[in-house]
């Protein structure tokens, strides 16, 4: 069996929804489990409307441009009164409900942002079954089962593969449609798996179900050395090794969620990422495998903090420090991407998540004299070269710089 995952940028419309459902079509006689994200950018859509709400201001006009959207797609595939307009009637009248509870911020924002998944899976659903496609719509959240860290959702593997499994009998008769992204606590609050979550659904249901493969059907002709919209020249991988894929999104090239690695890798499942333009381009198949001469790979990660910690009573920086700043940031649940120390200070950067970065800086002046940057740009090149090497080290305002045998990192000010 197969598992096919397609994004926001492949589902941006109407004609999107029709490529998708000829990709579909085509995809020959396999079982197929398909996993879609909300269309183009309903996701940062339904941020903002929950955080209007949450802030106790109306959000009725950005509800109204959202729903104008969605009937926008729904005309364009389906005649005046069929079932697909009250399904996604449904789903506005869920938004306003849960916009109207009272409840943790972060639980909130779960229930509503989850919502663009849902209309998404109905209107795929929908279309499929008027091509004649025999297509069974699925609550993900039905199957994965998660912890109560509303927006990070942590996954309870054992509930999820046993409920995972009981899908193979429908998927004998049928093409699965379901949402990525979301999952469900043991008390049926709907969770999300954290922002750009949806390649990680697709390798929990592929993991679950032993699938011959995955494919993430993308805008571009699959993973390249640097993201294209950066480095135009960038090159396209015909194929990477698990490992290799796996530091590139820790580093932050956004073609893959961080977390789709593992679960497919610890299966020696393959992913294949191709582009939904050109169906018959190859992509990249990412799998165990050996790649001899991989060119430098360039990961730009924006929106990033640069927070230094001064020790000021000339003890230097001991482990001690180190533990009161590592104990902070744990306690936090915050990543740090890349630090360095000096005699009497440690800097560090992670990604600028303002509320939780403010607290982490509250909570270092108690023991430091804190500085920090924003608005600044890591770049990594790993496997660098002559050539990249002297080129990012020569970037104009370059605030730290770290390499090692084979990783170059530098922060910018872009
Ligand atoms: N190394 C890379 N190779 C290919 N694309 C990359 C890379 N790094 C970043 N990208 C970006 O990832 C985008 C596709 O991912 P994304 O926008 O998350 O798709 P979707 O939301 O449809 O799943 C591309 O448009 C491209 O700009
Ligand atoms: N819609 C969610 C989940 C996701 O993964 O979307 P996409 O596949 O379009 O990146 C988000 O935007 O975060």
């Amino acid at each position: 069996m197969k598992v096919f995952k397609f994004g926001g940028a492949s589902l941006k419309n109407a004609d999107g929804v029709k490529n998708v459902a000829s990709i579909i079509q085509q995809h020959g006689p396999d079982q197929l489990l398909v996993v879609v994200s909300a269309m183009g950018k309903t996701t940062n859509a339904l941020e903002k409307i929950h955080a209007i709400a949450a802030a106790g201001q109306n959000a009725s006009s950005q509800i109204s441009t959202l729903y104008e959207y969605h009937q926008e797609i729904l005309q364009h595939l389906f005649p005046a009164g069929h079932a697909a307009y009250k399904a996604v009637d449904t789903c506005f009248e869920e938004l306003k409900t849960e916009l109207a509870e009272t409840g943790e911020f972060d639980m909130i924002y779960d229930q509503v942002v989850s919502l663009g998944e849902i209309i998404s899976s109905v209107i795929v659903d929908h279309y499929l079954l008027e091509m004649n496609v025999a297509s069974h719509w699925l609550d993900a959240g039905s199957c994965i089962i998660t912890d109560d860290s509303y927006r990070e959702g942590k996954v309870d593997w054992d509930k999820t593969t046993a409920n995972i499994q009981k899908l193979r009998s429908t998927l004998n008769k049928n093409i699965i449609v379901t949402q990525g992204f979301i999952g469900k606590t043991t008390d049926g609050y709907t969770t999300t798996l954290g922002r750009e979550g949806s390649d990680f659904s697709a390798a929990i249901f592929a993991s679950s179900l032993l699938a011959d493969s995955v494919t993430i059907w993308k805008d571009v002709p699959g993973v390249m050395n640097a993201d294209p919209k950066r480095l135009p020249a960038a090159i396209v991988f015909d194929e990477l090794p698990f490992q290799e894929a796996a530091e590139m999104t820790y580093y932050g090239a956004s073609v893959i969620h961080p977390k789709t690695i593992k679960p497919l890798a610890n299966k020696g499942i393959p992913l294949l990422v191709k582009n939904f333009e050109d169906p018959s381009l190859p992509g990249t198949k990412i799998h165990e495998c050996k790649v001899d001469d991989l060119p430098p790979l360039i990961v730009f990660k924006d929106n990033q903090c640069l927070i230094s910690c001064k020790v000021t009573d000339y003890t230097f920086v001991t482990e001690q420090h180190l533990s009161e700043i590592f104990n902070a940031l744990s306690s936090l649940d915050l990543r740090v991407n890349v630090m360095q120390n000096s005699a009497i200070s440690f800097s560090f950067c992670l990604d600028f998540r303002e509320n939780k970065v403010l607290s982490l800086i509250h909570k270092l002046q108690e023991h430091f004299e804190v500085y920090y940057n924003t608005g600044l740009t890591l770049i990594t090149v790993k496997n660098y070269d002559e050539k990249t090497f002297e080129k990012y080290r020569k970037h104009q305002n370059v605030l730290l710089e770290q390499s090692s045998r084979s990783t170059l990192q530098v922060l910018v000010r872009p």
